[in-house]
């Protein structure tokens, strides 16, 4: 099984479901000219995911991509610190959606879906636009924010899977997975069990 992602954040949760897989970053150019932000995860997710399939057609290739949208405006990666803080400043007092695509390719066949959150940020300060900006923590994050991090004092409340805003969607990944035959915290050997033997 490949991961076809460079984020941290994905590798991690992805370990934690007990599969193992391999990272395989895809060289895909992410520009697309959809405006729909549900629609472009979805799409982004499935091109990550064709481009490292190419490579390895017997794989198990699972993709995700991360949108972030604010009353009909999408915010990719802020390119500096500024534009970070214009980000910020958008988003302060808001309810904005993040949306995360994810595509598992198998050879069986593709899975696919989009999940949605819904982020309300608290009314900022400048000056707290400014200091989250220069904390450089957006710069790689859709939206420009991590709410795992720093960015976590930015948020007022959260509708939804809090896993799709850090990137990964864990219940849709689970149910994406399994539908590709691919077991999810399936394998117990080696471990103590509840009664406390230990199996096979
Ligand atoms: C809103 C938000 C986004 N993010 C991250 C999740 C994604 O990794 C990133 C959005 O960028 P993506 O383009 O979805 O992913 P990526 O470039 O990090 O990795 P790859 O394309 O190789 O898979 O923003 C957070 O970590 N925390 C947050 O609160």
């Amino acid at each position: 099984m490949i991961l076809a992602s460079g984020s941290p954040r994905r590798r991690e949760l992805l370990s934690n479901l007990g599969v193992k897989f391999e990272v395989l970053v895809s060289g895909e150019d992410e520009d697309s000219p959809e405006t729909n932000p549900q629609k472009l995860a979805g799409d982004l997710a499935l091109l990550k995911a064709r481009s490292v399939a190419k490579l390895h057609p017997d794989a198990v290739v699972i993709a995700a991509d991360t949108v972030v949208a604010c009353a009909g405006e999408l915010l990719a990666k802020p390119a500096d610190a500024l534009e970070n803080a214009a980000f910020i400043r958008t988003l302060a007092g808001k309810t904005h959606q993040v949306f995360t695509g994810v595509t598992v390719l198998s050879p069986s066949g593709t899975f696919s879906g989009v999940e949605r959150t819904d982020v309300e940020f608290r009314p900022l300060t400048e000056q707290e636009i400014q200091f989250y900006a220069r904390s450089g923590e957006g710069l790689d994050k859709a939206g420009g924010y991590g709410i795992q991090g720093v960015g976590m004092g930015l948020v007022a409340r959260v509708n939804g899977d809090y896993s799709n805003i850090v990137g990964f969607p864990l219940a849709l990944v689970m149910r994406l997975l399994r539908r590709a035959g691919v077991p999810v915290w399936d394998d117990l050997t080696g471990a103590t069990d509840l009664q406390g033997a230990t199996r096979a």
